[in-house]
């Protein structure tokens, strides 16, 4: 079943000579439960292509529509609260709140959203991210391996269907990094979710069900032709 499909979208920054089409027209499909990645050389249009997928930005044409949805049909305040309930952000900076456990930074975005926290569900992400023993830790005594797991467990604890990734395992060593891309894996079969991740190496790739590859604005499924 598909959960994203982009129309004609495109992205263009600057005017006159500073003028970058950073996304020329693109056209993809993912399907449900899929861990896609984005690769690319630098400057491709990667973070440009992610932030477009995830409302982060808006296009200078064309569609991102998810579960039938076009986000350009919101507005600035619903695509905010769409964002916030329907995705899951995880960036190369870990980005917790240092004065707050690891606990308290996982259900800080429900508690953000007025939301009721799913104490059993919560507890089961901690324990299958490993954190169980360091629940109650400041960011600071955690490993970068552990911050990481931290913020993935924040970005799945208000159950979203769709999880961006910028780089998540670019500031960790190579052993930690494959154990992290091993547990997103994992969780997005168990929670049923689906995995959108930019990443410049291969190796990381492999992990992935699909690959869109990009290049100078042009980006592509592999094993489908653009129409
Ligand atoms: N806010 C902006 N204003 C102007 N140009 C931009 C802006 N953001 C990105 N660009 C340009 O758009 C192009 C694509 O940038 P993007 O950040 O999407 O690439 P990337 O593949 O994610 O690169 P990297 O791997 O280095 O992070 C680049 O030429 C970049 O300079």
């Amino acid at each position: 079943m598909e959960i994203l499909r982009t129309v004609n979208l495109t992205k263009t920054y600057g005017k006159g000579i500073t003028e970058v089409e950073a996304l020329k027209e693109t056209n993809i499909s993912i399907q449900k439960g899929m861990f896609v990645a984005i690769v690319g050389a630098s400057g491709s249009g990667k973070s440009t292509l992610l932030h477009l997928l995830g409302g982060l930005e808006n296009p200078s044409s064309g569609e991102v529509i998810i579960e039938g949805q076009s986000l350009s049909q919101l507005s600035e305040h619903h695509l905010s609260i769409y964002r916030r309930r329907k995705f899951g952000f995880i960036f190369q900076q870990f980005n917790l709140i240092p004065v707050l456990t690891a606990e308290e930074n996982i259900v800080l975005p429900i508690l953000l959203d007025n939301k009721v926290v799913d104490k059993e569900y919560i507890n089961e992400l901690i324990q299958f991210l490993g954190l169980s023993d360091r629940r109650h830790h400041l960011p600071n005594a955690l490993s970068g391996g552990q911050q990481q797991r931290v913020a993935i467990a924040r970005a799945l604890a208000n159950k979203p269907s769709i999880i961006f990734a910028d780089e998540p395992t670019g500031n960790l060593d190579s052993k930690v990094s494959l154990e992290v891309l091993d547990l997103l894996r994992q969780s997005i079969k168990k929670f049923n979710q689906t995995l959108i991740m930019i990443t410049h190496d291969v190796e990381v790739s492999k992990f992935a069900d699909r690959i869109i590859t990009i290049q100078d604005g042009l980006a592509l499924q592999v094993g489908e032709v653009q129409q």
